[in-house]
């Protein structure tokens, strides 16, 4: 078996995959921490041969986890963000400063799409772009929902946006207090995805396939109007570029990989950002 692991801020998701058949066998998470307990926070560590790590956490965090899985597994590959790496330029003026999630995300992007724009909805939402050519060219950092929802202290930090809720709802004037920060945020955050890619397409010249993942990644594709697809398992699918093991990802598949969503005509995008404007 194959640990893939994704360490975010405050949430560490992990996945079990078979190495012989590709599949998923089971997956978790829990909250970023220190001391792993194996069997209790990740899978028992007998099963698995090969453990691949992207991880944003505290230094130390990684250096801990790295030290116990060392000890229990053969091959520990942890991912860094590099000046290049499968075809993409990373764009940032020190690379090693981008953090590793996106990195993975943008190679994911770029190996299923060519150019793209990645976009991550966890603790952070964080958008990225991939050019055509592989240049990435470095992209946008905006508080997620539930830190947006936590800096107001208005007693709503425990009253999670429904993921069911339809977005058309969720773009009414809030009549309470909860509704009108729920629906504030989610409005800042959908507006400023929607913008960010029109600008940036505009500014490029190219019409570039949206991806969508991370932790509120389903309830954000309600409200972005941009054609785009939701893939949840992205950061792995930028493990599995970057470190193939089983049969089918040396032939260059990753799991979970969504069609790539048809993007609409530059024009469009350009007429739509002209008319905005004039609102
Ligand atoms: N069980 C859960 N616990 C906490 N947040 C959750 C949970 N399920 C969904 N979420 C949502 O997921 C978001 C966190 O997303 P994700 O799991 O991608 O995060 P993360 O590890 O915090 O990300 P990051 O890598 O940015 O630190 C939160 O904003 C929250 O709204
Ligand atoms: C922005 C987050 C927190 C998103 O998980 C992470 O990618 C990170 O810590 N990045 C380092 C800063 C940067 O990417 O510029
Ligand atoms: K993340």
């Amino acid at each position: 078996m194959i640990l893939d692991l994704d360490i975010g801020n405050t949430l560490s998701k992990w996945r079990l995959k078979d190495a012989e058949s590709s599949e998923i066998r089971s997956r978790g998470a829990v909250w970023t921490r220190e001391e792993w307990r194996p069997g209790a926070d990740i899978p028992d560590l007998d099963v698995v041969e090969a453990v691949r790590i992207s991880s944003v956490a505290r230094a130390a965090v990684l250096e801990e986890t790295v030290a116990l899985l060392r000890r229990r597994v053969r091959h520990v590959h942890v991912a860094h963000s590099t000046h290049e790496a499968l075809g993409v330029i990373n764009g940032y003026e020190e690379p090693g400063r981008l953090g590793v999630d996106r990195w993975m995300g943008a190679l994911a992007g770029y190996q299923l799409a060519g150019g793209c724009c990645a976009v991550d909805c966890g603790s952070a939402i964080t958008i990225d772009f991939v050019l055509p050519g592989g240049q990435h060219l470095g992209g946008f950092i905006i508080p997620g929902l539930r830190l947006m929802k936590e800096s107001l202290k208005l007693g709503t930090r425990n009253v999670a946006i429904d993921p069911e809720s339809e977005a058309d709802e969720l773009l009414e004037p809030g009549r309470r207090t909860v509704d009108a920060v729920n629906h504030g945020i989610y409005m800042a955050a959908v507006s400023a995805i929607n913008r960010i890619y029109s600008e940036v397409c505009d500014q490029e010249g190219v019409a570039l396939p949206m991806l969508l993942t991370g932790g509120d990644a389903r309830v954000v594709s309600r409200g972005v109007q941009v054609p785009h697809a939701v893939w949840p398992d992205m950061v792995y699918g930028g493990l599995e570029a970057c470190f193939p093991m089983t049969f089918a990802e040396r032939a260059g598949k990753m799991s979970g990989a969504p069609r790539v969503p048809e993007p609409v005509a530059l024009e469009k995008i350009r007429a739509a950002l002209a008319f905005s404007m004039l609102l």
